[in-house]
């Protein structure tokens, strides 16, 4: 399948540095697939460096995606993704600070949109190894909507200005 089939690929960055980060990014993904309805296809687990702010603890993140041909609306997923960070614990904290699970919506097919409450494709994830390096892992033909640009190149463009960023071994 490609971006440009019927399918949609509905694509979810997942992040978490508080409490046992791998347990938390597991229950995550079990609960999207729950609601969802889907089997979701992860990247391997990625540890980070935190940025925007720096002083806390390295984060673990993961990305993952499902595809359907029948997606909820954007902003249903999104609220699906806030309830399911807040039936997990999070409790709302700093910008950019601390926090238990993190379930931000990368890209929603080839869609681009801006409204208030959300942003498609997300628009830091050039900017952040964290998200770039597991979905070039899993998505490595993905082109990026706005740009135009393959996630690969957009990778390799960005490497010497990105955080650092390694893959675990599962
Ligand atoms: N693509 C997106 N995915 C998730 N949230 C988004 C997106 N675009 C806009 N938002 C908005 O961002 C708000 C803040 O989200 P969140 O608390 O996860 O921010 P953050 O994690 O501190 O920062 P960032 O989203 O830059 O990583 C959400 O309530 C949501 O309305
Ligand atoms: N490495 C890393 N740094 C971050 C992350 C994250 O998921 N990983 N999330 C943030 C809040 O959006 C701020 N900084």
């Amino acid at each position: 399948m490609t971006q440009y089939d019927r399918q949609t690929k509905i694509v979810i960055a997942l992040g978490s540095n508080l409490g046992d980060c791998s347990a938390n990014l597991e229950q995550a993904v079990r609960k999207m697939e729950a609601f969802f309805g889907a089997p979701l296809v992860c990247s391997s687990v990625y540890r980070s460096e935190p940025v925007e702010v720096r002083d806390q603890p390295w984060f673990l993140n993961q990305v993952a995606y499902f595809e359907t041909d029948a997606p909820l609306p954007p902003l249903v997923i999104l609220k699906n993704l806030k309830a399911i960070e807040a039936q997990m614990g999070r409790i709302p904290g700093a910008r950019y600070g601390p926090r238990l699970i993190d379930l931000d919506l990368l890209f929603y097919g080839d869609w681009v949109l801006e409204t208030a409450n959300l942003t498609v494709p997300h628009p830091k994830l050039e900017e952040r190894s964290f998200v770039l390096m597991p979905l070039v892992e899993i998505l490595p033909d993905f082109i990026h909507p706005r740009t135009g640009i393959p996630l690969t190149e957009i990778l390799e463009q960005n490497r010497p200005r990105l955080a650092r960023c390694e893959r675990m071994v599962q």
